[in-house]
């Protein structure tokens, strides 16, 4: 019993109407957890069903198509957002500038499926980049495939903070294999530049090179996709983000006044180009004492609620200032035990909920949910 086999069942059922949900885009992913022989199986629906919300009958329907298939145990129906990362435009979404270039915002068939999540920032230094390596090797850490693309075409990071384990390798097609640290694919405009010369690229020439970054590349179906965005709300961010579908975006900030005012406005450009934010993450939000335990706010308090009032999105994490950890260790992640380290493994949990990526939990004893 596999995903496939719950599709193929599912492609079957008629509604009240005698349309199929699959066919058309209402249902948006199917999971399957075995357990030994019995399968749980979580049917994420789109919770703006025919602009309302999923009618009961229709998911009854699909609830018992499932069940009836042998092995079963249970069937949870999961509503949720439109998918943002499907490489089809979202109806009511801002058309890409410049003419809406549908087929640019299409994803690769290797990233066809996955939930795009992208980081983005007002300006540089604020953490974005060490946001976006944390939350991706948190996310792994729960068991998700995730692959991280480093689009900071001027800036890029991602490889050093991550410290790649396995560097990146062509196959016999001469495409890109990805590189590989803590349990994250990573592609980087690092790897094809030589000598650290400064990349020229921009407009045309930038969406060229992105595509083929994006396009010759074997992506290994992640479950999750983080982007690291340029910073700001120049030509640059503009280029790359319209690069992509409508996507799910989480806005990086540290405390300070200065950096929520132009977070905000980075925050406002992505929702102009069709893309949701889904919330906000406060950098370097206190310092906390190892002697007494207490919280210094040294960059000051308040940027983080700021930037999420005026968005109308929430703060998901305010991850404290830490030092870098002793000894030799050269990348940017901090240890899971560590208090930036947990608060990224509670960004995580935030953002896979948010996502609807997970494992499914087995339903109760009904086998019904
Ligand atoms: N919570 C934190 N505590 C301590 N240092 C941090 C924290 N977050 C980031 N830093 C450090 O701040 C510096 C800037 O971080 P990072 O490169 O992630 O920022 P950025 O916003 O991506 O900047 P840019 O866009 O210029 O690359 C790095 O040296 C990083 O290690």
């Amino acid at each position: 019993m596999n995903k496939r086999d719950v599709l193929q069942q599912l492609v079957r059922v008629r509604l009240a109407d005698g349309s199929n949900p699959l066919a058309d885009g209402r249902i948006q992913d199917v999971l399957v957890e075995m357990h030994g022989e019995r399968a749980h199986v979580a049917i994420l629906i789109d919770e703006n069903w025919d602009g309302g919300s999923p009618p009961a009958d229709a998911q009854e329907r699909l609830r018992q198509a499932v069940l009836a298939m042998p092995g079963v145990a249970s069937v949870r129906i999961v509503p949720r957002p439109r998918p943002r990362a499907r490489g089809v435009t979202v109806p009511g979404a801002a058309p890409a500038p410049g003419g809406g270039d549908a087929p640019a915002r299409k994803l690769p068939e290797g990233l066809q499926g996955a939930r795009v999540v992208a980081v983005a920032s007002g300006k540089g230094g604020v953490g974005k980049s060490s946001v976006t390596v944390n939350l991706a090797v948190a996310l792994a850490r729960r068991g998700l495939k995730v692959a991280v693309l480093d689009c900071d075409i001027y800036g890029f990071s991602v490889p050093a903070l991550i410290g790649l384990e396995r560097a990146p390798a062509l196959d016999d097609d001469r495409k890109v294999i990805p590189g590989h640290g803590h349990g994250v694919d990573v592609m980087s405009m690092d790897f094809f530049v030589q000598n650290n010369r400064p990349v020229v690229w921009r407009g045309p020439m930038l969406g060229k090179a992105l595509r083929q970054f994006l396009f010759d590349t074997v992506w290994n179906h992640p479950d999750v996709v983080v982007l690291d965005l340029p910073p700001g709300t120049g030509d640059m961010a503009l280029d790359v983000q319209q690069q992509f579908p409508p996507m799910d975006v989480l806005i990086v900030t540290t405390p300070d006044p200065f950096a929520a005012r132009v977070a905000e406005r980075a925050g406002s450009m992505a929702q102009k180009m069709g893309h949701r934010v889904m919330g906000v993450v406060e950098n370097m939000a206190y310092r906390q004492c190892s002697g007494c335990g207490q919280r210094e706010y040294l960059l000051g308090r308040g940027g983080g609620d700021a930037v999420a009032a005026a968005l109308g999105t929430e703060v998901l994490a305010r991850i404290p200032m830490e030092p870098p950890p002793p000894g030799l260790r050269r990348d940017g992640l901090f240890p899971p035990e560590s208090g930036a380290g947990a608060a990224f493994a509670e960004l995580a949990t935030r953002v896979a909920e948010r996502l609807g990526v997970g494992v499914p939990q087995p339903a109760g004893a009904d086998g019904v949910r």
